[in-house]
């Protein structure tokens, strides 16, 4: 299999696992994992001494192909640390399906970060991710995600456990301090076309509490969420399919409205349902997503 630098639109991101890339056990798993996504972190999950050796584990598994078909993301350190715009060099060198960095406040650090990857040589579509978990960040939402007209700027991913310590909130089941954060990234990430990735799940040993996250999270509209541990992944990606249900009713929409009795019609019937194009539009999607899940499986 090989690893796709440049994904389709409608690449599934149910699942994205960070994985420390300075733990040799972890990085073993990378071949058996079931995520969509490998973020092999240099960030938070790395202690400072074994920073260096960590960027040349995470861009040697890259050059390897390690991972397969999944998408690679590499989380770099900010680039204004002394790490920083080491990892960035080192991630686009090393063929990464993307590059996320951390912190963001505002359209001028994706303008700056943009310029660094130009400057060490990323090819123009390369995608640049950024985690949302700084308050500016939230305040500053719309120019941030409007920095993607004219950058890399391709993916919002929350960072529930960054935004707690700013804000100084408290974690709790149903996330009441990060609602405003969550649907506001969202509404940005959806305004802007970018994908929007929801935040960690701590607990790993509460899989009734990751699922009713990861419900949450489909309902308002998120892509898929970020895991920390491979336990974690089945749910992600069970929550955040299309159901098989809803399938067969984007089918039958996409049926309906391909029928050259409804030739022209903006608003038809279908299963009951009054069903106009913009439904059509969003059962592509479904099916596309459904047919991507299908062909990974296979
Ligand atoms: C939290 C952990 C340190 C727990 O690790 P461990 O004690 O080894 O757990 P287990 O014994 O249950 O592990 C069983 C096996 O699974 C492997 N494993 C565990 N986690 C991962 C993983 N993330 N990727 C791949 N493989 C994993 C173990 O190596 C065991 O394997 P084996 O020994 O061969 O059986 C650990 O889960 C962990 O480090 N998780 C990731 C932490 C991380 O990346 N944190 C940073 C991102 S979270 C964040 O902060 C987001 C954002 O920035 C924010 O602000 O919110
Ligand atoms: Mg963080």
């Amino acid at each position: 299999m090989t690893q796709i630098s440049n994904p389709p639109p409608h690449r599934p991101r149910r699942s994205c696992l960070y994985m420390p890339a300075s733990n040799e056990r972890a990085m073993a798993k990378a071949a058996s994992v079931d995520a969509d996504v490998i973020i092999l972190d240099l960030e938070d999950a790395v202690a400072p001494d074994a920073k260096d050796s960590a960027r040349q584990a995470a861009c040697d598994a890259i050059s390897a192909r390690k991972f397969g078909a999944r998408e690679t993301v590499i989380r770099i350190n900010a680039p204004d640390s002394i790490w920083g715009q080491n990892d960035l060099r080192a991630a686009v060198a090393s063929g990464v399906g993307a590059v996320l960095a951390p912190k963001v406040t505002s359209a001028a650090d994706i303008a700056a970060i943009d310029s660094a990857m130009t400057a060490a040589g990323a090819a123009s579509d390369l995608p640049l991710w950024v985690m949302i978990e700084m308050p500016a960040a939230i305040l500053n939402i719309t120019e941030i995600a409007a920095a993607s007209r004219s950058s890399r700027l391709s993916a919002f991913v929350v960072g529930t456990n960054d935004l707690a310590k700013e804000m100084r909130a408290t974690s709790v089941p149903g996330r009441a301090p990060f609602l405003t954060a969550l649907h506001m990234t969202v509404m940005a990430a959806r305004a802007f076309g970018l994908a929007a990735i929801d935040g960690v799940f701590n607990d790993i040993g509460d899989l009734d509490g990751l699922e009713a996250e990861c419900a949450q999270g489909r309902m308002m509209g998120y892509d898929g969420k970020t895991a920390i541990h491979p336990a974690q992944l089945a749910h992600c990606n069970r929550i955040f399919s299309p159901e098989a249900e809803e399938v067969a009713q984007a089918r039958a929409v996409i049926a309906a409205f391909a029928d050259p009795a409804n030739a022209g019609q903006a608003v038809i019937k279908v299963d009951g349902r009054m069903t106009e194009l913009l439904h059509l539009e969003e059962a592509k999607r479904t099916v596309a997503i459904a047919d991507s899940i299908a062909a990974a499986a296979n």
